[in-house]
């Protein structure tokens, strides 16, 4: 454990919220001591000429140092005095000032008008290892601080500003924020700055976003307020999936029990929709049992699926919910669909809703856009006479319940899964070198990681693929011509002509 980069010890730790401005002791005063000296072989000179008649020539925007994210070594820069680039160096912070927010403890205030991509202030504290953050930070829990104040460096450190920082640790978080943070070189060591988004006017609180920055060891609502909120602090962090523990008190900013993991969803749900068939098709199966399965499933993972992203694959172009209708009856795919004159009652209706949401579906398109834009035309500036379609549950339900599509849909979910576990412990190991584009040639990731990386990618990728061809080969492959489920008693004749059935041409 390295102190450095403090301002001063906050005392009395933990929540100074009782506390006013200078009780805290603050000072502007950033950098008291450095664990390793530039090299002089490492330092980067900027090839900046100071002209007096134009200030911005003294390392600004255009200087190579800038650039590159390198602050300039004082006594090396060729603008000397006038270099404006060390702003860590020097604590040129914007103005700001505290304040006490509602339900999220102190806040920080821009107290001047910032500009787009000012650095606003540095954020100090003490550099520890990560495993000292995950001690400290179930230390913290234990001695029930409820504020957490470590972020992430790089691979290997973090800063924590518990005990010691500046005004940066009062930066709440939002997932709609005006700052950032960022990663600077200066005298040869990374350090963390909070940046401005964009414009701020003075008297705007000031936020950035936690994911992936903080080491938030216990699961906190988040009271942002953005309409894109991701309902918990830091939810992608690597605190938030390492934490076992929550806070156990009655505070409504802590939730206590199944928390959801936000890279996953997609995933669960999809095991969801899977298991539901699969259910259904153990015992009797009936329309309406697939169908009230998948109702519950639907309605549970509704609202976490609007935000889940699927991979864009999509294979079936081809298929659009818009159709010429002179080409309507030799269409393999017209089991596909319901004509709007032909509307499902109401409660299917809502069905195919909620099928539009899943994410297996969207990825083919499932979704009737609206009619009046992007209409094909024929070359002679006609429009194609087109039909608005309904998916037809019924059919896509029968199809899937067959026995032999669930083993193989399951199967495929199977490797699917093997393959997202993997890359997620590989995405452990080289996440603070991607997602962090640390520039610190100590993280850079290995050639060895790397390559897994992009062979698990690509295998995931792969089984998403096959998972996907399963599910369209056997809804639109399956033969049609002697398959008559409503001539022949519905549903369960429809399985057995699935699972017995061969064209016969
Ligand atoms: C780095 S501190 C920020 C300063 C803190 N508000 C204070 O009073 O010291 C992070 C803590 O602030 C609170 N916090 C920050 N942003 C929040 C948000 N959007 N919603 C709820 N709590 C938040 C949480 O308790 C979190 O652990």
């Amino acid at each position: 454990m390295h102190p450095r980069r403090f301002t001063g010890e906050i005392s009395p730790h933990p929540a100074p919220r009782s506390s006013s401005r200078g009780q805290l002791g603050f000072s502007r005063s950033c950098f008291i001591t450095r664990h390793t000296k530039q090299k002089e072989e490492d330092i980067a000179i900027c090839n900046c000429q100071f002209n007096p008649n134009h200030q911005e020539s003294a390392c600004s925007e255009h200087c190579l140092n800038v650039l590159t994210s390198t602050e300039c070594t004082p006594g090396y820069c060729p603008c000397g005095d006038y270099c404006m680039n060390q702003r860590f160096q020097k604590c040129q912070y914007a103005k700001t000032t505290l304040f006490k927010t509602e339900g999220r403890g102190w806040g920080l205030l821009a107290d001047e008008d910032i500009n787009a991509g000012q650095f606003v202030i540095e954020y100090c504290g003490e550099v520890i290892s990560w495993k000292e953050a995950k001690q400290r930070s179930q230390a913290y829990e234990t001695e029930g601080l409820k504020d957490a104040y470590i972020i992430s460096l790089n691979a290997h450190e973090t800063i924590d500003a518990t005990r010691k920082g500046n005004l940066a640790r009062f930066i709440n978080h939002s997932c709609g924020p005006n700052c950032e943070t960022r990663k600077w070189n200066v005298l040869g060591e990374i350090r963390v700055g909070i940046f401005a988004k964009h414009d701020i006017p003075a008297g705007t609180e000031l936020s950035y976003n936690y994911n992936f920055e903080w080491y938030g060891g216990a699961k906190v609502r988040c009271l942002c307020g953005a309409a894109c909120c991701s309902d918990f602090l830091g939810a992608k962090s690597r605190g938030f999936q390492e934490a076992t523990y929550v806070w156990e008190d009655d505070d409504s900013r802590y939730s206590v029990d199944n928390m959801p993991l936000y890279d996953s969803t997609d995933e669960e749900a999809d095991s969801n929709f899977l298991k539901a068939i699969v259910q259904s098709n153990e015992g009797t199966t009936t329309e309406t049992e697939i169908e009230e399965s998948l109702r519950s499933t639907y309605d549970t993972d509704c609202e976490m699926l609007s935000q889940a992203l699927p991979i864009n694959v999509e294979p079936l172009s081809s298929v659009p919910m818009e159709m010429e209708e002179e080409k309507n009856d030799a269409n393999e795919l017209s089991n596909f669909y319901v004509h709007d004159a032909q509307q499902s009652p109401p409660q299917k209706t809502a069905m195919v809703s909620r099928i539009r949401n899943r994410s297996v579906f969207r990825n083919y398109q499932i979704q009737s856009s609206p009619l009046s834009k992007s209409l094909p035309h024929y070359s002679n500036g006609k429009s194609k006479n087109h039909v608005r379609r309904q998916v037809n549950v019924k059919f896509i339900c029968e199809r899937l319940a067959s026995k032999e599509a669930c083993d193989e849909l399951v199967s495929c979910e199977e490797l699917k899964n093997q393959a997202t576990s993997q890359l997620d412990c590989l995405y452990d190991e080289i996440r603070p070198a991607i997602e962090e584009r640390e520039r610190d040639s100590q993280d850079s990731v290995s050639t060895s990681i790397a390559e897994k990386w992009i062979e698990a990618s690509c295998n995931k990728l792969k089984t998403e693929f096959d998972l996907h061809s399963a599910i369209i080969k056997n809804i639109f492959c399956t033969p049609r011509r002697t398959w008559s489920p409503q001539a022949e008693g519905g549903l369960e004749n429809g399985i057995n002509y699935l699972e017995n059935g061969q064209r016969k041409d």
